[in-house]
């Protein structure tokens, strides 16, 4: 590892069963830079992002590394009992430790909502701090206005949005994203990009699965995933 290299994947293979979805997968992710994984679908892209995330253990292979993860997972459903806000699970973004977002908001991947592996470096924040930080990423996602209304009772993009701005709250070194764009309009997709660049900016190393040609063209590295094999 580099100094400028936040993260190092190594050969990595999986399989799930007898059917092989990555295979001798290299990577790595600079520091401060926005790295678009693209590929068809069924490509391995989440399932490598998911390795990365260090929530799925590669068959072989191995990731270096060891800053803390904020990873946003794609399709995001959720019990329509749960009792939180969108500040409630912004907020969330802050709290210290692992097992962040084990809160019962299930994700397409089984995941909880906002599973992080970690959260941002630094003491402990105070409330007062917290309060800025998830009012700030609320702001961001251009959510501020929605704040206080149950999570379960927004569309599917306003979650998408809502938690982009749990991430950016957890303000990890590193950001995974799988595909934080989908069912977003214009607008929102250009915000999305634009918060990437802002994360990058301030030192965050982002990779992000997309299939949003602008956010492809906007990033600074692309790795492309056919078959569970790198190509480019
Ligand atoms: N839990 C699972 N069990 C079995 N097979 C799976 C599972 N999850 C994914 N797969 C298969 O692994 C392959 C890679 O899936 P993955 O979700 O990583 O692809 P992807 O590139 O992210 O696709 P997409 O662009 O459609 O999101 C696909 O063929 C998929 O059907």
């Amino acid at each position: 590892m580099t100094q400028t290299t936040a993260l190092r994947a190594e050969h990595l293979a999986y399989s799930y069963g007898s059917s092989p979805v990555l295979r001798d997968v290299n990577l790595v992710l600079p520091r401060g830079t926005v790295t678009a994984i693209v590929g068809p679908n069924g490509a391995g892209k989440s399932t490598l992002l998911e390795i990365l995330a260090g929530v799925r253990r590669p068959a072989s292979g191995r990731v270096l590394g060891t800053a803390p993860v904020a990873l946003v997972v794609q399709r995001v459903t959720a019990p329509d009992t749960l009792p939180l806000t969108v500040a409630d699970v912004v907020r969330m973004g802050t709290w210290r430790g692992r097992a962040v977002g084990a809160a019962g908001v299930a994700s397409g991947s089984g995941s909880a909502v906002g599973s992080g592996s970690g959260s941002g470096s630094g003491a402990r924040p105070s409330r007062a701090e917290r309060r800025r930080v998830v009012a700030d990423a609320l702001t961001r996602v251009d959510l501020a206005n929605l704040a206080d209304r149950s999570f379960t009772a927004l569309s599917g993009g306003q979650r998408q949005r809502a938690l982009v701005a749990q991430a950016i709250a957890r303000r990890a070194p590193i950001l995974l994203l799988d595909e934080p764009s989908t069912g977003l309009d214009a607008e929102s997709r250009d915000r999305t990009r634009r918060i990437l660049s802002e994360e990058a900016a301030r030192g965050a190393t982002v990779a992000v699965v997309t299939h949003d040609q602008e956010a492809i063209d906007f990033a600074d590295a692309v790795v492309r995933l056919v078959d569970g094999v790198r190509v480019a």
